[in-house]
């Protein structure tokens, strides 16, 4: 196809490319492109990325794959099949014969091409972390025919999870010919409990507009070697696993299994959580809408509050150790006067705590709207509750106390106690609401753009990574990157001194509570 290039380095300039050539260990052929070892990159683990205990032989967990090069510039690499199976033969990307594409200039990702994890910089900062570019590779290491791909859901709802499934079943098919899809019923327990269903164009072409999944979901139910074994049996090559913060852990433990065992099956993660709380990527799928249907549910709060003297609307929304939700819904309502979310502790009691505050805004508006993240004030409630907090789900995910019931009936008790002022709470708990919708139309393109990077990375033989936008790039994200740490609000950001400031609530840190002062701002 004349008009897509083929030149390595073409979109770089030269100057750039000579210092950026990498080698990626053993899998530096994976495109195709000239991957001459620069002198100016060194790869602190030399060989194949995986560490071997030298008196036995033994492999253990393979390390991360790093490549550094000139101004401090790394390269976080993910693993590629080629790294454990030698001569891996590879074919043309059948792309370049699909008309759709044959307009597109720089169609086919360079093999140098890195996203950069941060883009504001000081001018003698050095150049810092990197991830690899997602996106079509010239050399593909699948034969269209040879895939037998399949796809699983696991973990909660969130808007944009049948979307994700459908543009993976159309983008396998539509962009390289692959035909057999099969869709795991019901999480990760469906892989070795359940029958698969098969998934086409056409089974799939309906499913964007439906929330929920179509494949089934569940929590719990994770054993590596039964997932494992019935890849194997299945002669699956390609496992597309769209889920959470616990599914992208158990997506790196089946990578891992795969690795060992020597299959050529490549395994690509696709990041799902309302709650945004996973790290590195910019955003999760699904948020959005997420956010929008909270919103609803603080008007409707806002309507009730302002209709009823010292009225106030109370709304609990998800947001399980991350308060994101409780967070944008505030900033986008603004008809909120105090937003409450775990990363923030509050007292209740006293001075500058919330009874007083609420007393302090019903004087001075006469309604107030209160919006509190399921995971806020836990210690509070398990205290007064005299609760355990050790009770957990299936998947081993802390359970949660009713903060919104709970916080409810305080202040209720609160105000009957003073006697000084009637006050009219109305309680509204969206909970499943906000993720049983299906996705938004922002949320929509946004999963086709996750769907097809994690297609063209299998396809390009890159394993064990997870898809997602790092400064708006889509790029191929380590799987220790993303499980490492949990995505969280930063207090001492920009971001909640905005809502602060569109709040005017009171900070509630005592005197003595002091915050980490380092932080990114945004
Ligand atoms: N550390 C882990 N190792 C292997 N598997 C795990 C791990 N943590 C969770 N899982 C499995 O991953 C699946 C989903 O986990 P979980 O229920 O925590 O949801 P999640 O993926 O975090 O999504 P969300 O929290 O957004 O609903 C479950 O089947 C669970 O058993
Ligand atoms: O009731 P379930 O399905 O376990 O899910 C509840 C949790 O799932 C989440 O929606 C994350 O997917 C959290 O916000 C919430 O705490
Ligand atoms: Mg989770």
């Amino acid at each position: 196809m004349g008009s897509m290039s083929t030149g390595v380095g073409a979109a770089i300039a030269p100057a750039a490319t000579a210092a950026l050539k990498l080698r990626s260990l053993a899998g530096a052929e994976a495109d195709g492109g000239d991957h001459s070892l620069k002198k100016n990159l060194s790869c602190p683990n030399s060989g194949n990325g995986f560490s071997k205990l030298p008196s036995m032989g033994l492999e253990i967990h393979s390390k991360p794959k790093m490549l550094t090069g000139d101004f401090g510039y790394t390269l976080e690499d993910v693993p590629h099949l080629s790294d454990f199976i030698p001569d891996l033969p590879t074919y043309p990307n059948p792309l370049q014969d699909n008309p759709a594409y044959s307009a597109v200039r720089q169609f086919f990702v360079d093999y140098d091409d890195t996203v950069a994890e941060k883009i504001v910089v000081h001018k003698d900062a050095v150049r810092g972390v990197h991830f690899r570019r997602a996106g079509p590779r010239q050399r593909v290491f699948f034969e269209s025919d040879d895939v037998q791909a399949c796809i699983v859901t696991c973990g909660g709802l969130c808007p944009g999870l049948n979307t994700v499934i459908r543009e993976i079943v159309c983008g396998l098919n539509h962009m390289y010919g692959v035909k057999r899809v099969l869709g795991i019923d019901g999480g990760y327990r469906g892989f070795y409990s359940k029958n698969t269903v098969s998934l086409t164009p056409k089974s799939v072409n309906d499913i964007h507009k439906r929330g929920g999944t179509v494949l089934g979901t569940s929590r719990g139910g994770y054993d590596t070697k039964k997932i494992v074994d019935s890849i194997q049996d299945r002669g699956i090559n390609q496992v597309y696993i769209i889920g959470g913060d616990g599914t992208q852990k158990g997506a790196a433990v089946i990578f891992e299994e795969i690795r060992k065992r020597g299959l050529k099956v490549a395994v690509a993660g696709i990041p799902k959580t309302i709650d945004n709380d996973i790290p590195v990527i910019d955003k999760s799928f699904g948020f959005d809408s997420a956010v929008e249907e909270a919103e609803r549910a603080i008007t409707a709060a806002h309507v009730e509050a302002t209709s009823f003297e010292n009225g106030i609307g109370l709304v609990k929304l998800m947001g399980r150790y991350s308060g994101f939700i409780a967070m944008y819904a505030t900033l986008a309502s603004r008809d909120v006067d105090c937003c409450l979310i775990p990363e923030s502790p509050f007292i209740l009691e006293g001075p500058g705590g919330l009874l007083e505050y609420i007393q302090k805004r019903l004087k001075e508006n006469g309604h107030m709207v209160i919006v509190i993240a399921e995971g806020a004030g836990q210690e509070l409630v398990s205290e007064s509750l005299r609760a355990s907090t050790a009770q957990q789900d299936a998947s081993g995910n802390r359970l949660l106390q009713d903060v919104g019931l709970w916080i409810s009936q305080r202040i209720k008790d609160h105000f009957s106690k003073q006697r000084k002022m009637t006050i009219n709470l109305k309680y509204i708990d969206p909970t499943y609401m906000i993720r049983a919708i299906p996705s938004n139309a922002s949320d929509n393109v946004y999963c086709t753009l996750l769907a097809q990077s994690a297609v063209h990375g299998a396809m390009a033989g890159y394993t064990g990574f997870t898809v997602g936008p790092v400064n708006g790039r889509h790029a191929y994200i380590p799987f220790d990157r993303v499980n490492e740490k949990q995505n969280k609000v930063v207090i001492t950001d920009r971001m909640w001194a905005r809502l602060l400031s569109s709040t005017n609530q009171p900070s509630f840190l005592s005197s003595n509570q002091t915050v980490s002062p380092h932080q990114t701002t945004s």
